[in-house]
Formats: C-alpha cells, sequence, structure tokens
C-alpha cells in the first residue's frame, strides 16, 4: 500500500573521477567523469523508507542539473504518494508542463534530465513500499494502471491508450554486451587484455568506440575481431562524431569488420539524417543504433517513423523516467524495432535492467536482436548492485529501483566537497 506526503527533497552532485583512467572515453567525449545528480525524497510515512532517484552526466554542469531539481521540487513536496501514483500521468504533466520551466525544455536537456533524477526516486520509493524491485511493480499492474502511468500527448498518432492495453507476458534472464574493454581512453595492451578477460568470462557481444581517426579505428577493430572470432557480436559506437556522408563513407570502411550496428552515427536531432545512413548501411549488413541521447518520446516516435534505426536504445535517465520509457517500449513493439538500452556510466545498468526485463516479460516477449548494454564501472557505489551471470542481467529481486547509493559512497565523492575531490581539485588546479 502507497503511504506517506512527501515531506523532504534532498539533492546531490556526485562525481567520480573516471576521465583519470580513461573510462568512458569516446570520440566526442574524451575525458567525462561519470557523475550523477542524486535525489532522495522521503516521506512523513512511519516505515521510513526513502526513495532514490539519479541522472547521469559528465562531471561538470551536474550543478546546472543540480539547480533544476531543486526548481523541480515544489511540484513534489506535500503531495500525498497515494495520490501521484494514482494519477500518474498528471503528475507527470505537472512536472514537464510547468508554465515556466517548460521554455528551458521542453522534455528535453537539463530540465528533462531533472524530471528522470525526480521520478526515478518516486518509482524507487513506490516499488520499496510494495517490497518489489521495479520491474515485478510493473509485471504485476494492472494494464490499465499500467498505461495511466504514460503521457500520450504528441504520440497518439501512432500509439494510443486502447493499442497500449494489447500487450502479453513471460520471463527470464536478459542477454547483455560488454562496452567495457573498448573506450578510446585505452591503449591496445589494456584493449587486448580486458577482452581476454571479457572472452574467459563468457562474454559474447562486444562493443567498440571509433569515430576519431579511421586507421585507428581499422586497426582496433581488427584486434577485437581477430581476438573474438567471426561469429561472436561486435558492435561499434561513434557518439555522433560524423556527418551524414562522413558516416557512410567511414562506415563502408569498417563494414569488413562485420558490426551488428553503428550506434549514434550523426547528430541525435537529425532523423531524417539517421535515415539516411540507414538506408546505406542496411545493405552492408550495418543496422542504425541510436537513442542515448534521444530527447524524448516524440523524437522516438519520429526516428521510428521515419525508419531511421534498425535498433532502439532507451536510456534510463535522459527520458522522463519509467513513464516515458513506457510509451517509447510500447511504440518500438508497434513498429518491430527490438530495444537494446544504453547502460553503463554511473547507475544506468542498474536502472534499465528492470525496463528491458519488463520489456521481455509484458512487451516484446522476445530476445531476438535484443541485449542489453552493461559497462563494468562504479556498481560498488550502489547498495544494490546489478548481478550479471553467464553474460547476462539476473532480474533483480530488492524492492526498488536498484537506484540507492552507499552513503559513504555519496559522502566522499560529493563535488566538490568530498573526499575524492578535496585531495583531486589542488592537484587539477596546478
Ligand atoms: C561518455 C560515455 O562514456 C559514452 O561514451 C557512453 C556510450 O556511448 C555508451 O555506453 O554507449
Ligand atoms: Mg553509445
Amino acid at each position: 500500500m502507497v503511504r506517506g506526503r512527501i515531506s523532504r527533497l534532498s539533492v546531490r552532485d556526485v562525481r567520480f573521477p573516471t576521465s583519470l583512467g580513461g573510462h568512458g572515453a569516446d570520440a566526442m567525449h574524451t575525458d567525462p567523469d561519470y557523475s550523477a545528480a542524486y535525489v532522495v525524497i522521503e516521506t512523513d510515512a512511519e516505515d521510513g523508507i526513502k526513495g532514490c532517484g539519479i541522472t547521469f552526466t559528465l562531471g561538470k554542469g551536474t550543478e546546472v542539473v543540480v539547480c533544476a531539481v531543486n526548481a523541480l521540487a515544489h511540484h513534489v513536496l506535500n503531495k500525498d504518494l497515494k495520490d501521484i501514483v494514482g494519477d500518474f500521468r498528471g503528475f507527470y504533466r505537472q512536472l514537464t508542463s510547468d508554465g515556466q520551466l517548460r521554455w528551458i525544455g521542453p522534455e528535453k536537456g537539463v530540465v528533462h534530465l531533472a524530471t528522470a533524477a525526480v521520478l526515478n526516486a518516486v518509482w524507487d520509493l513506490w516499488a520499496k513500499q510494495e517490497g518489489k524491485p521495479v520491474w515485478k511493480l510493473l509485471v504485476d499492474m494492472d494494464p490499465r494502471m499500467l498505461v495511466s502511468c504514460i503521457d500520450f500527448r504528441y504520440i497518439t498518432d501512432v500509439l494510443t491508450e486502447e493499442d497500449a492495453l494489447e500487450k502479453q507476458m513471460l520471463a527470464q534472464g536478459y542477454p547483455a554486451y560488454t562496452t567495457s574493454c573498448a573506450w578510446l581512453g585505452y591503449s591496445d595492451d589494456t584493449l587486448k587484455q580486458l577482452c581476454a578477460q571479457a572472452l574467459k568470462d563468457g562474454w559474447t557481444r562486444f562493443k567498440v568506440k571509433v569515430g576519431a581517426d579511421l586507421q585507428d579505428d581499422m586497426r582496433r577493430c581488427q584486434i577485437i575481431r581477430d581476438m573474438i572470432g567471426p561469429e561472436k557480436t561486435l558492435m561499434m559506437d561513434a557518439n555522433q562524431r560524423w556527418d551524414v556522408p562522413e558516416a557512410v563513407e567511414w562506415m563502408s570502411k569498417l563494414a569488413k569488420f562485420k558490426p551488428l550496428w553503428i550506434e549514434e552515427p550523426t547528430s541525435p536531432d537529425d532523423i531524417l539524417g539517421h535515415a539516411t545512413i540507414s538506408k546505406a548501411l542496411v545493405p552492408l549488413g550495418i543496422g542504425i543504433a541510436t537513442g542515448e541521447q534521444c530527447h524524448n518520446r516524440v523524437i522516438f516516435k519520429q526516428l521510428l517513423q521515419a525508419k531511421a534505426l534498425q535498433f532502439l536504445q532507451i536510456d534510463s535517465c535522459r527520458l522522463g523516467s519509467v513513464n516515458e520509457n513506457l510509451s517509447v517500449l510500447l511504440m518500438a513493439k508497434k513498429f518491430e524495432i527490438p530495444v537494446c538500452p544504453h547502460a553503463g556510466g554511473v547507475g544506468l545498468c542498474e536502472l534499465v535492467q528492470h525496463l528491458i526485463i519488463f520489456d521481455y516479460i509484458s512487451v516484446s516477449a522476445s530476445l531476438e536482436n535484443r541485449v542489453c548494454e552493461y559497462v563494468d564501472h562504479l556498481h560498488e557505489h550502489f547498495k544494490y548492485p546489478v548481478m550479471i551471470q553467464r553474460a547476462s542481467y539476473m532480474p533483480p529481486k530488492d524492492p526498488g529501483y536498484s537506484t540507492e547509493m552507499k552513503e559513504e559512497s555519496v559522502k566522499k565523492h560529493q563535488y566538490p566537497d568530498g573526499e575524492v575531490w578535496k585531495k583531486l581539485l589542488p592537484a587539477q588546479e596546478n
């Protein structure tokens, strides 16, 4: 039973100095410090249960997301949780359609990242109170209640509430792929060492970062293909580095390494550009994957309508939490496009596993061409870290959205006053 009135919302800027090890680097984001705006909401209920939510950032700018969370706080404070989840669509819309704040969105950028962090905390709180992991809360939910969480505004031309009520169920662990071996910040030796270890650990699908330098890409892709052999799956990720013709030309040269997909070949806003690239590369056996920087459900709708992608990558912290992701999962089902979520960062694996397990059980009922990203960084800072077995995500059992961070990790990494940053900042200033 949901209970309590939201009595407190706090938000902290938590940063991990991942750039020091080259972790997370790609052709456009060369020195990311994986970070999060970390939201905790409390209620006046006697159970003392807190809801924790994050959104993922790359270091600088997290303070801006923190400001945006604070600007949204008045929509959450003093609300009964029962009223929020009883009209979740209305609450979602209240956050995303604030008559003043929407000017600096709408439903995109910093204000949408902040919305995701707040709503992720609400979902965590709700699931903890129900004593279920979020995926199970969703699976068990009456379909009418489920669709009542979705804001169908702007997508009724492809998906209506009636369409959404026709989906079905099943259950299992979820196949994963690894990105951890081949960040652009890694030397060839590190790449080889991590790839050998990943093979030993049973990984069969690997993603490599490309796009900064063609000769470099050819060499690194050759190393990986030689190591994993012809049968295992290779994906490539350019992180928006190219113009449209450049993407086609570059990938035509990398086609010999047989990538399943090229991810984010160009600007995430260029729907027709993605369609052009897709038209050119699909005949070479290369699909287009995108979504980790897709603003909202409307852009996903248009990518689907334009046949601009073959693999759809939802992100648990960029869209408006579970609510908006539900609408995208249902649209992907309708267009028969497999969902292969973006994960990694700080906590993205922890969150998105709930969405993809729900997708499999309740929406797609298929594993064909479906795989969820896994990145082996920063899980030790979470109270309920992901569990990977035989290169698959095992369904989380703890109540909530797996969003809660260990308090000592938050304290240590809080920016700029945490122990880690107090040591690092004077060194970086010199
Ligand atoms: C900056 C991030 O590490 C980015 O490269 C992640 C990404 O594109 C992915 O995991 O995919
Ligand atoms: Mg990517």
